[in-house]
């Protein structure tokens, strides 16, 4: 069942000076419980794609329908994750991860014990009293799933979330957050620069190019990648090829195959 459904999207920026039309033409589609990827060229377009899906934008033209409800401000159906983790320094983690469950309103007995149960899936219910500053980088980012998962969103939208981080810890977050999202069946979208990681993770790859971006292509990763976690499916025999299929469409020499 289609949960997201972004459909004919345009985003012009106008300036004093320019106009830029970041998206042209965009229709793309995820279905509850998928993992869906975009990549795209530097400064194509893909954050502001985000935006508008998380309400915190307005589109120029189209709509964005989350559950068949159109998105035109921020929604507690969807959750956000960024590069960096925003955290605030002067809370502990325990409040950190409690901020969204106040703001919201729905601050109780339940909700605190199943965000503690959370941060300890992570590994940090020790650090409960901590303060960020007091924290390693891939710790941080631990904290930010644990805030963005506390208010139950069903759709998550992580906006290149691993990219600060080294490769190492990179790679424990993405099978980490990936058993996260699945283990609880949500939907995710997920903006990155680095193909293996969109192809280890995803479902679907939508390919936008340069601006004004629209999709180029859409890659389908075969299911048997995501029996495993992203880590696993990096040695998955298939893996290279797709690899290589996305890499020459990005360098615009199409080879046709694994795509809709
Ligand atoms: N608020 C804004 N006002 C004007 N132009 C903007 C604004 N936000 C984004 N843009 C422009 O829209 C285009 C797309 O930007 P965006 O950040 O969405 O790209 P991106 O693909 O996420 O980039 P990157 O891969 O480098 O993170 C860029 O040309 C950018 O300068």
């Amino acid at each position: 069942m289609t949960f997201l459904n972004v459909s004919n999207l345009q985003k012009v920026f106008f300036q004093k000076s320019s106009v830029i039309t970041a998206l042209e033409d965009i229709d793309l589609t995820v279905n509850e419980g998928e993992f869906i990827s975009i990549i795209g060229p530097s400064g194509c377009g893909k954050s502001t794609l985000l935006s508008i899906i998380a309400g915190l934008l307005p589109p120029t033209r189209g709509t964005v329908q989350i559950n068949g409800e159109t998105v035109d401000q921020p929604s507690p159906s969807t959750g956000y994750m960024l590069q960096q983790d925003y955290l605030y320094p002067w809370l502990s983690i325990k409040e950190n991860v409690m901020i969204g469950l106040k703001t919201m309103g729905i601050y109780n007995e339940k909700n605190e014990q199943a965000t503690l149960h959370l941060l300890d899936e992570v590994g940090l219910f020790d650090r409960a009293d901590d303060y960020p500053a007091e924290l390693s980088g891939g710790m941080r980012q631990r904290v930010a799933l644990v805030r963005m998962l506390a208010t139950q969103p069903k759709l998550l939208l992580l906006d290149e979330p691993f990219s600060a981080l080294d490769y190492q810890t990179k790679l424990k977050m993405e099978d980490l957050v990936f058993e996260m999202i699945r283990s609880r069946n949500k939907s995710a979208l997920l903006v990155t620069h680095d193909i293996g990681e969109a192809i280890a993770m995803s479902d679907r790859i939508y390919l936008l190019t340069k601006q004004p971006a629209h999709i180029q292509r859409t890659f389908v990763i075969d299911r048997s990648l995501r029996e495993s976690v992203p880590f696993e499916a990096r040695q998955h025999e298939t893996f290279n090829d797709y690899f290589q299929d996305i890499w020459q469409e990005m360098e615009g020499v199409n080879h046709g195959s694994g795509s809709q």
